[in-house]
């Protein structure tokens, strides 16, 4: 370890974050009583231009209305290149209840953005005397988000996560594709003839989770468009999970307990976590700093391991 050592993300579930537009009203409740760990009403492109105005109060007022149980609420406000977002984050901070938790930028690019968003943050909650602070999560989804992404995760104490948005990070970066996540056809090896899908996702995903890591903030995983493949939407959420991530979106609510079941290791895992930590406990006892645990190595990084899946559990099981 480093003299510097890597803080902790914050310590609350994260498994799933369930989006549904600001202008559909008659989704919020549904939203509420879903098993998503966190909400985010969306002010940005699942809102048509016309209705910005007309989702930003329905939102501010299911601040005050809807029961959010106790799932982090977020709201996606406007990018920084738009005529919405100032009114968006004042209105919201004038008006929403303390229910609300989190503000989304989405296509952050530089630690510029974050602090110009923390500037009018910071004004708004003080002429408001607003008691709790919101905190930020941010979306990479630009070639200059992916380039900055360290200094985007440093930016401010307000950051809790930052997500990957798979369509604007693709088209920003000139991919010929229109998929949303997942394997992309054109995206292969070929060995002997035959095809081996690599993912052309897995640099921006790595990157992500380390300036994350770095600077202890949740790493997540944005969208997977194909609401109808069950299975791919899996193999996407296994392979973050993997990586390093804690958690997926959800653009349909049929996600969502795909997400928490990936995100949430299983008994097996677990117990053998367990394990892990008991014979290194006996090992240690011992004198010994590696031992042998089912015919393979196990030593003090082991532990290190074995704690990330205990911990992901005892999370989930706050839920
Ligand atoms: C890609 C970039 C992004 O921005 S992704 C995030 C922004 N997008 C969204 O927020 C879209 C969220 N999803 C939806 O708007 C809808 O789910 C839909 C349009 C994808 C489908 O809606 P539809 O009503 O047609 O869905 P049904 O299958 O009929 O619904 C079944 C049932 O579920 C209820 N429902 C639907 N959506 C939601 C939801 N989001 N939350 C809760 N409940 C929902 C619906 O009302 C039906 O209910 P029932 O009638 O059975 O009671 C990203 O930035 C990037 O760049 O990558
Ligand atoms: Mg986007």
């Amino acid at each position: 370890m480093s003299f510097r050592t890597q803080p902790a993300a914050p310590a609350r579930p994260n498994r799933c974050q369930l989006f549904g537009p600001g202008s559909r009203t008659e989704l919020f409740e549904k939203m509420a009583k879903s098993a998503a760990d966190v909400i985010n009403l969306d002010l940005e492109d699942s809102v048509a231009p016309g209705d910005k105005d007309i989702a930003r109060k329905n939102i501010i007022q299911a601040t005050h209305d809807v029961d959010w149980g106790n799932k982090t609420l977020s709201v996606r406000i406007n990018g920084l290149d738009t005529e919405h977002w100032y009114k968006d984050v004042v209105e919201l901070l004038e008006n929403a209840s303390d229910r609300l938790d989190l503000i989304m930028l989405p296509m952050a690019g530089c630690a510029e953005d974050v602090y110009a968003l923390e500037a009018l943050v910071a004004a708004v909650e003080k002429a408001k005397g607003r008691k709790k602070p919101v905190g930020f999560e941010a979306i990479i989804e630009t070639a200059a988000g992916i380039a900055h992404v360290e200094e985007i995760a440093a930016a401010s104490p307000r950051m809790q996560a930052i997500s990957l948005g798979y369509a604007d990070y693709a088209a920003s970066m000139g991919m010929q594709t229109t998929g949303i996540g997942g394997t992309q056809s054109n995206y292969y090896m070929l060995n002997e003839g035959e095809k081996h899908y690599t993912n052309p996702w897995h640099w921006a995903q790595t990157a992500i989770v380390a300036a994350c890591r770095t600077h202890g903030v949740l790493p997540v995983d944005g969208p997977f468009g194909d609401f109808s493949d069950d299975e791919a939407f899996v193999a996407q959420a296994r392979r973050s999970a993997t990586l390093g991530m804690v958690g997926k979106w959800a653009i349909h609510p049929k996600q969502v307990k795909l997400s928490n079941e990936v995100f949430t290791p299983s008994a097996e895992a677990v117990a053998e976590a367990r394990e892990i930590l008991a014979e290194m406990d006996k090992a240690n006892a011992a004198g010994m700093g590696a031992v042998t645990y089912k015919g393979k190595l196990i030593d003090q990084a082991s532990m290190k391991q074995a704690q990330v899946i205990v911990d992901q559990a005892e999370l989930a099981a706050q839920d």
